[in-house]
Protein backbone atom coordinates (compact mmCIF):
# COMPACT_ATOMS: atom_id res chain seq x y z
CA UNK A 1 0.00 0.00 0.00
CA UNK A 2 1.65 3.69 -0.89
CA UNK A 3 1.61 6.02 2.26
CA UNK A 4 0.24 9.32 2.39
CA UNK A 5 0.31 12.52 4.04
CA UNK A 6 -3.07 13.93 3.94
CA UNK A 7 -4.22 17.95 4.26
CA UNK A 8 -7.53 18.62 4.25
CA UNK A 9 -10.24 20.87 6.42
CA UNK A 10 -10.76 21.26 9.80
CA UNK A 11 -14.09 20.15 9.97
CA UNK A 12 -15.05 15.88 10.97
CA UNK A 13 -16.93 15.76 7.48
CA UNK A 14 -14.69 16.87 5.38
CA UNK A 15 -11.91 14.56 7.59
CA UNK A 16 -14.13 11.23 7.05
CA UNK A 17 -14.93 12.12 3.41
CA UNK A 18 -10.86 12.54 2.73
CA UNK A 19 -10.14 9.76 4.29
CA UNK A 20 -12.49 7.46 2.34
CA UNK A 21 -11.32 9.03 -1.02
CA UNK A 22 -7.71 8.11 0.22
CA UNK A 23 -8.93 4.43 1.47
CA UNK A 24 -10.14 3.93 -2.01
CA UNK A 25 -7.72 4.98 -4.22
CA UNK A 26 -5.54 2.39 -1.86
CA UNK A 27 -3.87 4.98 0.27
CA UNK A 28 -2.51 4.65 3.53
CA UNK A 29 -2.69 7.78 5.73
CA UNK A 30 0.50 8.25 7.57
CA UNK A 31 -0.10 11.98 9.12
CA UNK A 32 -3.03 14.26 8.54
CA UNK A 33 -2.70 17.94 8.42
CA UNK A 34 -6.00 20.15 8.99
CA UNK A 35 -6.04 24.17 7.88
CA UNK A 36 -9.61 26.15 8.08
CA UNK A 37 -8.17 27.74 4.47
CA UNK A 38 -6.79 25.24 1.61
CA UNK A 39 -6.80 28.06 -0.86
CA UNK A 40 -3.79 30.30 -0.76
CA UNK A 41 -2.71 31.72 -3.61
CA UNK A 42 0.93 30.30 -4.03
CA UNK A 43 0.97 26.56 -2.12
CA UNK A 44 -2.21 26.82 -1.15
CA UNK A 45 -1.46 26.39 2.94
CA UNK A 46 0.45 29.55 4.35
CA UNK A 47 4.65 29.44 4.48
CA UNK A 48 4.21 28.46 8.31
CA UNK A 49 2.17 25.22 7.39
CA UNK A 50 4.37 24.66 4.21
CA UNK A 51 7.63 24.38 6.60
CA UNK A 52 5.80 22.36 8.99
CA UNK A 53 4.76 19.74 6.17
CA UNK A 54 8.49 20.20 4.87
CA UNK A 55 9.36 18.60 8.21
CA UNK A 56 6.77 15.75 9.01
CA UNK A 57 7.40 14.49 4.71
CA UNK A 58 11.02 14.84 5.40
CA UNK A 59 10.29 12.01 8.73
CA UNK A 60 7.79 10.22 7.50
CA UNK A 61 8.87 9.75 3.21
CA UNK A 62 5.26 9.02 2.40
CA UNK A 63 4.99 8.31 -1.47
CA UNK A 64 2.40 11.18 -2.28
CA UNK A 65 1.14 13.81 -0.36
CA UNK A 66 -2.77 14.11 -1.29
CA UNK A 67 -4.22 17.81 -0.78
CA UNK A 68 -8.25 17.71 -0.33
CA UNK A 69 -8.87 20.58 -2.46
CA UNK A 70 -8.57 21.48 -5.87
CA UNK A 71 -4.82 22.85 -6.70
CA UNK A 72 -4.21 25.31 -10.03
CA UNK A 73 -1.43 23.78 -11.98
CA UNK A 74 1.22 26.44 -10.67
CA UNK A 75 -0.15 25.50 -7.11
CA UNK A 76 1.09 22.23 -7.44
CA UNK A 77 4.61 22.72 -9.17
CA UNK A 78 5.12 25.06 -6.29
CA UNK A 79 4.19 22.80 -3.91
CA UNK A 80 6.11 19.70 -5.33
CA UNK A 81 9.31 22.07 -5.81
CA UNK A 82 9.58 22.64 -2.32
CA UNK A 83 8.21 18.91 -0.85
CA UNK A 84 10.19 16.93 -3.40
CA UNK A 85 7.43 14.99 -3.73
CA UNK A 86 4.47 14.18 -6.16
CA UNK A 87 1.10 16.26 -4.84
CA UNK A 88 -1.85 14.78 -5.91
CA UNK A 89 -5.02 17.00 -5.27
CA UNK A 90 -8.86 16.32 -4.85
CA UNK A 91 -9.31 15.85 -8.31
CA UNK A 92 -6.29 13.56 -9.48
CA UNK A 93 -7.55 11.58 -6.07
CA UNK A 94 -10.68 11.38 -7.45
CA UNK A 95 -9.54 10.65 -11.35
CA UNK A 96 -7.20 7.32 -9.72
CA UNK A 97 -10.28 6.39 -7.85
CA UNK A 98 -12.42 6.07 -11.02
CA UNK A 99 -9.67 4.64 -13.14
CA UNK A 100 -9.49 1.71 -10.76
CA UNK A 101 -12.81 1.51 -10.62
CA UNK A 102 -13.72 1.36 -14.09
CA UNK A 103 -14.22 -1.96 -16.00
CA UNK A 104 -16.47 -1.52 -18.83
CA UNK A 105 -15.39 0.08 -22.46
CA UNK A 106 -17.47 2.81 -21.74
CA UNK A 107 -16.08 3.83 -18.25
CA UNK A 108 -13.01 3.23 -19.27
CA UNK A 109 -13.27 5.68 -21.80
CA UNK A 110 -15.11 8.21 -19.78
CA UNK A 111 -12.45 8.16 -17.43
CA UNK A 112 -9.73 8.74 -19.82
CA UNK A 113 -11.73 11.93 -21.52
CA UNK A 114 -11.36 13.17 -17.96
CA UNK A 115 -7.85 12.56 -17.48
CA UNK A 116 -7.59 14.54 -20.52
CA UNK A 117 -9.33 17.19 -19.28
CA UNK A 118 -7.27 17.33 -16.52
CA UNK A 119 -3.88 17.20 -18.01
CA UNK A 120 -5.41 19.67 -20.84
CA UNK A 121 -5.86 22.35 -17.97
CA UNK A 122 -2.49 21.49 -16.91
CA UNK A 123 -1.07 21.91 -20.30
CA UNK A 124 -2.65 24.92 -20.53
CA UNK A 125 -0.99 26.65 -17.75
CA UNK A 126 2.35 25.07 -19.26
CA UNK A 127 2.19 26.65 -22.52
CA UNK A 128 1.33 29.72 -20.48
CA UNK A 129 4.51 29.59 -18.01
CA UNK A 130 6.50 28.77 -21.42
CA UNK A 131 5.41 31.94 -23.21
CA UNK A 132 6.13 34.03 -20.40
CA UNK A 133 9.61 32.87 -20.39
CA UNK A 134 8.99 32.86 -16.57
CA UNK A 135 9.98 29.10 -16.46
CA UNK A 136 11.47 27.53 -19.51
CA UNK A 137 11.70 24.14 -19.33
CA UNK A 138 9.02 24.10 -16.94
CA UNK A 139 8.73 20.68 -15.68
CA UNK A 140 11.43 19.95 -18.29
CA UNK A 141 9.77 20.72 -21.57
CA UNK A 142 10.36 23.27 -23.59
CA UNK A 143 8.08 25.62 -25.50
CA UNK A 144 7.72 23.65 -28.73
CA UNK A 145 7.18 20.57 -27.04
CA UNK A 146 4.22 22.04 -25.02
CA UNK A 147 2.45 23.08 -28.13
CA UNK A 148 3.08 19.44 -29.67
CA UNK A 149 1.65 18.09 -26.06
CA UNK A 150 -1.16 20.29 -26.34
CA UNK A 151 -2.00 19.30 -29.62
CA UNK A 152 -2.15 15.80 -29.00
CA UNK A 153 -4.00 15.81 -25.92
CA UNK A 154 -6.77 17.62 -28.11
CA UNK A 155 -6.09 14.79 -30.68
CA UNK A 156 -6.96 12.21 -28.33
CA UNK A 157 -10.07 13.87 -26.61
CA UNK A 158 -11.52 14.35 -29.80
CA UNK A 159 -11.10 10.15 -30.60
CA UNK A 160 -12.72 9.37 -27.36
CA UNK A 161 -15.16 12.07 -27.66
CA UNK A 162 -16.45 10.16 -31.24
CA UNK A 163 -16.17 6.64 -29.24
CA UNK A 164 -17.65 7.84 -26.42
CA UNK A 165 -20.55 9.40 -29.04
CA UNK A 166 -20.88 6.16 -30.47
CA UNK A 167 -21.69 4.61 -27.17
CA UNK A 168 -24.48 7.14 -25.98
CA UNK A 169 -26.16 6.27 -29.64
CA UNK A 170 -25.93 2.87 -28.72
CA UNK A 171 -27.65 3.48 -25.51
CA UNK A 172 -30.28 6.05 -27.01
CA UNK A 173 -31.16 2.91 -29.60
CA UNK A 174 -31.67 0.56 -26.36
CA UNK A 175 -33.42 3.70 -24.52
CA UNK A 176 -36.25 4.22 -27.80
CA UNK A 177 -36.71 0.07 -27.27
CA UNK A 178 -37.29 -0.01 -23.97
CA UNK A 179 -39.64 2.60 -24.48
CA UNK A 180 -41.93 0.79 -27.45
CA UNK A 181 -41.33 -2.59 -25.47
CA UNK A 182 -43.92 -0.22 -23.35
CA UNK A 183 -41.29 -0.16 -20.10
CA UNK A 184 -40.59 2.51 -17.69
CA UNK A 185 -37.84 3.42 -16.33
CA UNK A 186 -36.43 3.80 -12.97
CA UNK A 187 -32.96 5.37 -12.02
CA UNK A 188 -31.08 5.47 -8.83
CA UNK A 189 -28.82 8.44 -8.25
CA UNK A 190 -27.31 9.68 -5.34
CA UNK A 191 -24.20 11.08 -3.06
CA UNK A 192 -21.44 8.02 -3.17
CA UNK A 193 -21.68 5.10 -0.78
CA UNK A 194 -25.81 6.29 -0.14
CA UNK A 195 -26.59 2.56 -0.29
CA UNK A 196 -27.77 2.80 -4.39
CA UNK A 197 -26.71 -0.33 -5.36
CA UNK A 198 -27.48 -2.00 -1.86
CA UNK A 199 -30.98 -1.06 -2.50
CA UNK A 200 -30.40 -1.85 -6.31
CA UNK A 201 -29.66 -5.56 -4.94
CA UNK A 202 -32.71 -5.53 -2.85
CA UNK A 203 -35.31 -4.46 -5.22
CA UNK A 204 -34.18 -6.91 -7.77
CA UNK A 205 -32.50 -9.50 -6.20
CA UNK A 206 -28.72 -8.67 -7.91
CA UNK A 207 -25.79 -9.73 -6.00
CA UNK A 208 -23.42 -6.32 -7.46
CA UNK A 209 -20.65 -5.22 -5.42
CA UNK A 210 -21.67 -2.86 -2.77
CA UNK A 211 -19.16 -1.76 -0.32
CA UNK A 212 -18.25 1.11 2.18
CA UNK A 213 -15.40 2.56 -0.11
CA UNK A 214 -16.35 4.98 -2.05
CA UNK A 215 -17.58 5.00 -5.77
CA UNK A 216 -18.07 1.35 -5.80
CA UNK A 217 -20.25 1.71 -8.81
CA UNK A 218 -18.98 3.22 -11.80
CA UNK A 219 -20.88 2.17 -14.88
CA UNK A 220 -24.74 2.07 -15.13
CA UNK A 221 -26.27 -1.04 -14.76
CA UNK A 222 -29.92 -2.22 -16.00
CA UNK A 223 -31.79 -4.55 -14.87
CA UNK A 224 -35.82 -5.32 -15.06
CA UNK A 225 -38.25 -5.58 -12.19
CA UNK A 226 -41.88 -6.20 -11.96
CA UNK A 227 -43.75 -4.72 -9.33
CA UNK A 228 -47.57 -5.63 -9.00
CA UNK A 229 -47.53 -7.22 -12.36
CA UNK A 230 -45.99 -4.08 -14.23
CA UNK A 231 -42.24 -3.95 -15.83
CA UNK A 232 -40.00 -1.60 -15.06
CA UNK A 233 -36.18 -0.97 -15.93
CA UNK A 234 -34.40 -0.18 -12.73
CA UNK A 235 -30.51 1.24 -13.29
CA UNK A 236 -28.27 1.78 -10.52
CA UNK A 237 -25.76 4.55 -11.71
CA UNK A 238 -22.28 6.32 -10.65
CA UNK A 239 -22.41 8.46 -7.04
CA UNK A 240 -22.07 11.56 -6.92
CA UNK A 241 -19.98 13.47 -4.48
CA UNK A 242 -19.24 17.41 -3.92
CA UNK A 243 -16.39 19.60 -5.53
CA UNK A 244 -16.51 17.44 -8.22
CA UNK A 245 -15.67 19.53 -11.05
CA UNK A 246 -17.98 20.23 -14.00
CA UNK A 247 -15.65 18.35 -16.67
CA UNK A 248 -16.09 14.72 -14.88
CA UNK A 249 -19.48 15.19 -14.45
CA UNK A 250 -19.19 16.38 -18.15
CA UNK A 251 -17.16 13.05 -18.67
CA UNK A 252 -19.73 10.95 -17.17
CA UNK A 253 -22.47 12.67 -18.99
CA UNK A 254 -23.60 9.39 -21.35
CA UNK A 255 -23.91 7.54 -18.10
CA UNK A 256 -25.90 10.38 -15.97
CA UNK A 257 -27.81 11.08 -19.24
CA UNK A 258 -30.05 8.11 -18.34
CA UNK A 259 -31.09 10.18 -15.63
CA UNK A 260 -33.19 12.73 -17.54
CA UNK A 261 -34.42 10.51 -19.56
CA UNK A 262 -35.83 8.46 -16.71
CA UNK A 263 -39.37 8.42 -15.79
CA UNK A 264 -39.01 7.96 -12.09
CA UNK A 265 -35.65 8.96 -10.24
CA UNK A 266 -35.10 7.65 -6.88
CA UNK A 267 -32.99 10.05 -4.99
CA UNK A 268 -30.83 7.34 -2.01
CA UNK A 269 -29.94 9.72 0.97
CA UNK A 270 -27.95 8.33 3.78
CA UNK A 271 -30.17 9.89 6.77
CA UNK A 272 -27.75 8.26 9.45
CA UNK A 273 -25.29 11.15 8.08
CA UNK A 274 -25.10 13.99 10.26
CA UNK A 275 -26.56 17.14 10.01
CA UNK A 276 -24.44 18.60 8.62
CA UNK A 277 -23.35 16.68 5.92
CA UNK A 278 -26.69 15.52 5.44
CA UNK A 279 -27.40 19.11 4.15
CA UNK A 280 -24.16 19.11 2.48
CA UNK A 281 -24.68 15.97 0.09
CA UNK A 282 -27.95 16.68 -0.24
CA UNK A 283 -28.08 20.17 -2.04
CA UNK A 284 -24.54 18.60 -3.72
CA UNK A 285 -26.79 15.56 -5.50
CA UNK A 286 -29.98 18.09 -5.95
CA UNK A 287 -27.44 20.77 -7.65
CA UNK A 288 -26.16 18.04 -10.08
CA UNK A 289 -29.24 16.74 -10.84
CA UNK A 290 -30.53 20.28 -11.41
CA UNK A 291 -27.08 20.63 -13.61
CA UNK A 292 -27.98 17.17 -15.91
CA UNK A 293 -31.69 18.83 -16.63
CA UNK A 294 -33.69 16.43 -14.37
CA UNK A 295 -37.34 17.35 -13.67
CA UNK A 296 -37.97 18.12 -9.90
CA UNK A 297 -40.93 16.03 -9.64
CA UNK A 298 -39.75 12.74 -11.13
CA UNK A 299 -37.72 12.71 -8.01
CA UNK A 300 -38.55 10.51 -4.86
CA UNK A 301 -36.82 11.06 -2.22
CA UNK A 302 -35.72 7.38 -0.29
CA UNK A 303 -34.44 8.10 3.11
CA UNK A 304 -31.61 4.81 3.38
CA UNK A 305 -30.49 3.20 6.26
CA UNK A 306 -33.51 4.46 8.69
CA UNK A 307 -31.98 1.05 11.03
CA UNK A 308 -29.54 3.26 12.17
CA UNK A 309 -32.22 5.74 13.54
CA UNK A 310 -35.06 6.44 15.72
CA UNK A 311 -38.09 7.64 13.70
CA UNK A 312 -38.14 11.10 16.03
CA UNK A 313 -34.76 11.46 14.57
CA UNK A 314 -35.73 10.60 10.82
CA UNK A 315 -38.68 13.07 11.04
CA UNK A 316 -36.86 16.01 12.63
CA UNK A 317 -34.00 15.55 9.69
CA UNK A 318 -36.76 15.45 7.31
CA UNK A 319 -37.30 18.48 8.62
CA UNK A 320 -34.34 19.93 8.11
CA UNK A 321 -34.49 18.75 4.89
CA UNK A 322 -37.53 20.66 3.89
CA UNK A 323 -39.41 18.06 2.55
CA UNK A 324 -42.08 16.93 5.39
CA UNK A 325 -44.75 18.21 3.06
CA UNK A 326 -42.90 16.36 0.45
CA UNK A 327 -45.70 13.04 -0.84
CA UNK A 328 -42.94 11.16 -2.70
CA UNK A 329 -40.98 10.69 0.61
CA UNK A 330 -40.13 7.23 1.72
CA UNK A 331 -37.52 6.02 4.73
CA UNK A 332 -36.24 2.90 4.23
CA UNK A 333 -33.47 0.28 5.27
CA UNK A 334 -31.86 -1.11 2.27
CA UNK A 335 -29.84 -3.49 4.41
CA UNK A 336 -32.47 -5.11 6.61
CA UNK A 337 -35.63 -4.69 3.44
CA UNK A 338 -37.82 -2.58 5.66
CA UNK A 339 -40.16 -0.49 3.22
CA UNK A 340 -38.86 -1.62 0.75
CA UNK A 341 -41.80 -3.63 -0.33
CA UNK A 342 -43.71 0.04 0.44
CA UNK A 343 -40.69 2.14 -1.60
CA UNK A 344 -42.26 0.06 -4.55
CA UNK A 345 -46.11 0.65 -3.64
CA UNK A 346 -45.36 3.84 -3.55
CA UNK A 347 -43.20 3.82 -7.23
CA UNK A 348 -46.12 2.12 -8.79
CA UNK A 349 -48.32 4.49 -7.49
CA UNK A 350 -46.28 7.01 -8.94
CA UNK A 351 -46.31 5.59 -12.25
CA UNK A 352 -50.14 5.27 -11.85
CA UNK A 353 -50.44 8.96 -11.50
CA UNK A 354 -48.33 9.74 -14.84
CA UNK A 355 -49.98 7.55 -16.94
CA UNK A 356 -53.46 9.33 -16.21
CA UNK A 357 -51.67 12.73 -16.39
CA UNK A 358 -50.57 11.81 -19.71
CA UNK A 359 -54.35 10.48 -20.00
CA UNK A 360 -55.77 13.62 -19.47
CA UNK A 361 -53.13 16.06 -21.03
CA UNK A 362 -54.31 16.74 -24.53
CA UNK A 363 -52.22 15.75 -27.53
CA UNK A 364 -50.85 19.00 -28.16
CA UNK A 365 -49.23 19.30 -25.16
CA UNK A 366 -47.82 15.95 -25.12
CA UNK A 367 -46.01 16.72 -28.41
CA UNK A 368 -44.55 19.75 -26.60
CA UNK A 369 -43.18 18.11 -23.66
CA UNK A 370 -41.23 15.61 -26.02
CA UNK A 371 -39.88 18.20 -28.00
CA UNK A 372 -38.72 20.23 -25.27
CA UNK A 373 -36.69 17.48 -23.99
N1 LIG B 1 -26.92 0.11 8.19
C1 LIG B 1 -27.16 0.17 6.88
N2 LIG B 1 -26.13 0.16 6.00
C2 LIG B 1 -26.41 0.23 4.69
C3 LIG B 1 -27.76 0.31 4.20
N3 LIG B 1 -27.71 0.39 2.85
C4 LIG B 1 -26.40 0.35 2.50
N4 LIG B 1 -25.61 0.25 3.60
C5 LIG B 1 -24.13 0.19 3.63
O1 LIG B 1 -23.61 1.40 3.05
C6 LIG B 1 -22.41 1.13 2.32
C7 LIG B 1 -22.52 1.68 0.91
O2 LIG B 1 -23.47 0.95 0.18
P1 LIG B 1 -23.51 0.86 -1.42
O3 LIG B 1 -24.79 0.19 -1.77
O4 LIG B 1 -22.24 0.27 -1.97
O5 LIG B 1 -23.56 2.41 -1.78
P2 LIG B 1 -23.65 3.11 -3.21
O6 LIG B 1 -24.57 4.26 -3.05
O7 LIG B 1 -23.98 2.12 -4.27
O8 LIG B 1 -22.15 3.65 -3.37
P3 LIG B 1 -21.29 3.97 -4.72
O9 LIG B 1 -21.47 2.85 -5.67
O10 LIG B 1 -19.91 4.06 -4.15
O11 LIG B 1 -21.79 5.28 -5.23
C8 LIG B 1 -22.23 -0.38 2.38
O12 LIG B 1 -21.27 -0.66 3.38
C9 LIG B 1 -23.60 -0.91 2.75
O13 LIG B 1 -23.56 -2.13 3.44
C10 LIG B 1 -28.82 0.31 5.17
O14 LIG B 1 -30.01 0.37 4.86
N5 LIG B 1 -28.45 0.24 6.47
MG1 LIG C 1 -22.94 1.53 -5.91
Amino acid sequence: MKSAILITYDQEDSINEAKGLCDAAGYEIVHIIQQDFLQKPKYGISGGVLERLEEISEKLRPDVIIFDEILKPSQNYNLASVLHREILDREGLILEIFESRASSAESKLQVKLAQLRYEMARAKEKVRLANMGEQPGFMGIGKFEVDVYYNDIKHRMQTIRSKLEKAGKQRELHRQGRKRMGFKTISLAGYTSAGKTTLFNKVTGESRAQSKELFTTLTTTTRRVTIDQEPFLIADTVGFISKLPAYMIDAFKSTLEELTYTDIIILVIDISDSVFELKKKFSSCMRTLSELGVEKDKIVYVLNKDDLLKQDEINRKIDILNLSENKKLISVSAKTGRNVKELKELIKNISESHNSYKFNKNSSEGVKDTLGN
